[in-house]
């Protein structure tokens, strides 16, 4: 965790950057919000010593009378204007804020960092405090200059009146201090110990309001288990919350009660001074406010200064998340990623996710040609999608290479690697925007009316485009609103109908050098699986691409198979080859074959 001086300095650097007039009308405005209740009480000294002067009462009222009225009319108006200039601070910092995050998180490469549940409670602490915390420190910080200027105007007034209650009251707002201090790094503690149960909590949250969860847990009855389990990690969370309030109740009652015994002494002390005609009426008017004022503006400092390091201690999680380095470096020397030219091969290539995991594959050793298509064929688990990630470099090996044209992909920036790739996931996504925006997020930069229907028809989509209530304008998905000025609602596709978006997805990268197609026909009728293979045949046609499919009729139609099993390349040749011999393809193949040829003659 961060350096509270250095999150301080982040925070503010952040401010002065994004809103530095902002934040100059704050501190004005905060400053003149500041001076007004000092002025009052004084100028309210003037006026009640002016009218009860023994020789000459009410002279001279004039001038601290129109005074008076100022601050009363300061009073009414400034705070108004620090609320607006504090509301629009806090609105820009809190929104580079979050932006800055999200760059960070995006700047991920890989995909450990999203499965390592201790960096996601970072995140989602980064996430709560990366908004609220920066505008809540610097407005902090500027209530702490204004309550402390404030302050300091009714300490010098009691020090002009009675010295030593002056240092009295000061001295017993120490312990204020302090507690408020502790506290706050109780509250830290607490907020660390209860995210993951929160993070959980919310994921329970979104499983309840999920149309996709629904179906099941309305099948399965899961809807109040997963209300038990919400409630018992609430129950947690209320705990810890609880348990820290009471520290807190506890430890700030003892100095509450000796600021008020101080004030309580000191009004006595005024009223006999006042008796013995050694403080005038106006005198004990301001020193009663005076001792108010300051007891209530150390209370109200403290308590600022705690809540801001607090969030500086939180904010510390935001700065890491920030702070850490590429997960992924490209190694040196880096060199462009190019076009290519002779194959991909990989080289005796060992991965697991992590430490803690099994081996998913152990020397896999496997070539695909430039303009070669290969289709991996395997049991569940057997490790195929995970190599398509490692292709992606989503991961990296964790022994051997992955080599394009000779080269370690390593060498390579990733995002360079990728645009030379287009793929289609098994667990592609389904965005709620319109259908033709779903196909256009294959290549946002480069994407155009003609673009998008030209990837349609390329997968077989634009049929489906054609069918829809405003074609490619519609919004798929109903979980929005058409256009808030149009409410229609939006449609929804069946699971064939997603895929097929999705494939058009993929093909709106124009040439790429790899095309990884990853059961891109699963959901597809068989009408639709031949129309789409047609289509991909064509596609795939002089170029790499490398498919993973369960149904071997379609993986034949690839140059060249290869099947990998607990983790090794088991067999790879050609149809043909691996037919001739005679082993798991040969094996599965052929009981498929059977499957469809006795479904046929039932
Ligand atoms: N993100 C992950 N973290 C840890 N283990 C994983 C992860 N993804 C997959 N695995 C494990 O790796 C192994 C291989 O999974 P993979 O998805 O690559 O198999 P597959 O051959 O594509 O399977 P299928 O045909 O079912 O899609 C499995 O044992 C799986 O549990």
């Amino acid at each position: 965790m961060r350096r509270r001086p250095a999150a301080l300095r982040a925070v503010l650097g952040l401010a002065v950057r994004t809103a530095p007039a902002a934040l100059l009308g704050c501190l004005l405005s905060a400053a003149a919000v500041a001076v007004v209740p000092v002025a009052a009480a004084w100028l309210m000294r003037t006026v009640l010593d002016a009218l009860t002067a023994p020789a000459t009462p009410g002279a001279g009222l004039l001038l601290p009378v129109a005074g008076l009225v100022a601050t009363g009319v300061g009073a009414a108006v400034l705070p108004h204007v620090e609320q607006l200039v504090r509301g629009e601070l806090a609105r820009r910092i809190a929104v580079e804020a979050q932006d800055r995050l999200y760059a960070a998180v995006n700047s991920w490469v890989g995909l450990a960092r999203f499965e390592d549940p201790a960096r996601l409670d970072r995140l989602r602490l980064a996430q709560s405090c990366g908004q609220e915390a920066p505008p809540q420190i610097v407005l902090g910080a500027v209530g702490l200059l204004r309550t402390a200027l404030t302050t300091a105007g009714f300490v010098a007034t009691l020090a002009a009146i009675g010295p030593v209650l002056a240092l009295l009251v000061l001295l017993a707002s120490v312990p204020v201090l302090a507690t408020e201090f502790r506290l706050s790094r109780a509250w830290v503690g607490t907020a660390l110990r209860i995210t993951p149960y929160e993070r959980r909590e919310m994921f329970y949250g979104q499983l309840l309001g999920d149309v996709q969860a629904a179906k099941e847990l309305r099948l399965f009855g899961l809807g109040s288990h997963f209300r038990a389990r919400m409630r018992a990690d609430r129950a947690v969370v209320d705990a810890a919350n609880r348990r820290t309030e009471q520290r807190a109740a506890l430890l700030q009652g003892a100095p509450a009660l000796v600021s008020a015994a101080v004030s309580a002494a000191g009004l006595v002390w005024a009223v006999r001074a006042a008796a013995r005609g050694e403080l005038t009426v106006g005198d004990v008017s301001v020193f009663v406010a005076a001792v108010a004022a300051v007891q209530g503006g150390i209370g109200t400092a403290a308590a600022l200064a705690a809540l801001a390091q607090q969030k500086l201690a939180l904010f510390g999680q935001y700065l890491d998340v920030l702070a850490e380095p590429v997960d992924l470096p490209a190694l040196a020397p880096v060199r462009p990623a190019p076009p290519l030219r002779q194959g991909l091969e990989l080289r005796d290539v060992w991965f697991r996710y992590s430490d803690r995991h099994d081996w998913v594959l152990r020397g896999v050793s496997l070539t695909l040609p430039a303009g070669r298509s290969l289709a991996l064929v395997g049991d569940n688990g057997a490790g195929k999608s995970t190599l398509v990630k490692l292709l992606l470099r989503y991961y990296d090996p964790t022994r051997g290479t992955v080599l394009w044209d000779g080269t370690d992909i390593r060498h390579f920036e990733p995002e360079e690697l990728r645009e030379r790739i287009s793929a289609v996931f098994q667990d592609f996504m389904r965005y709620d925007l319109t259908a033709a925006e779903n196909i256009a997020l294959g290549d946002v930069r480069a994407a155009d009316p003609d673009r998008v229907r030209r990837a349609a028809a390329e997968a077989g989509a634009d049929g489906l485009l054609a069918s829809l209530p405003q074609g490619g304008d519609t919004m798929l998905g109903r979980a929005f609103l058409q256009d808030p000025d149009h409410p229609e609602e939006g449609v929804e596709l069946s699971g064939g109908q997603w895929q097929r978006v999705a494939l058009a997805r993929a093909m709106m990268r124009r040439s790429p050098d790899l095309l990884i197609l990853d059961e891109p026909t699963a959901g597809l009728d068989p009408a639709a699986e031949y129309e789409v293979q047609e289509l991909l045949r064509r596609h795939r046609h002089g170029r790499t691409s490398l498919m993973i499919s369960h149904r071997l009729g379609t993986a034949r139609e690839a140059d060249l198979i290869a099947v990998l099993r607990e983790g090794t390349v088991t067999e790879h040749g050609t149809h043909e080859e691996l037919i001739a011999a005679d082993g798991t393809y040969a094996g599965l193949f052929h009981r498929q074959a059977e499957g469809y040829t006795a479904g046929s003659t039932r």
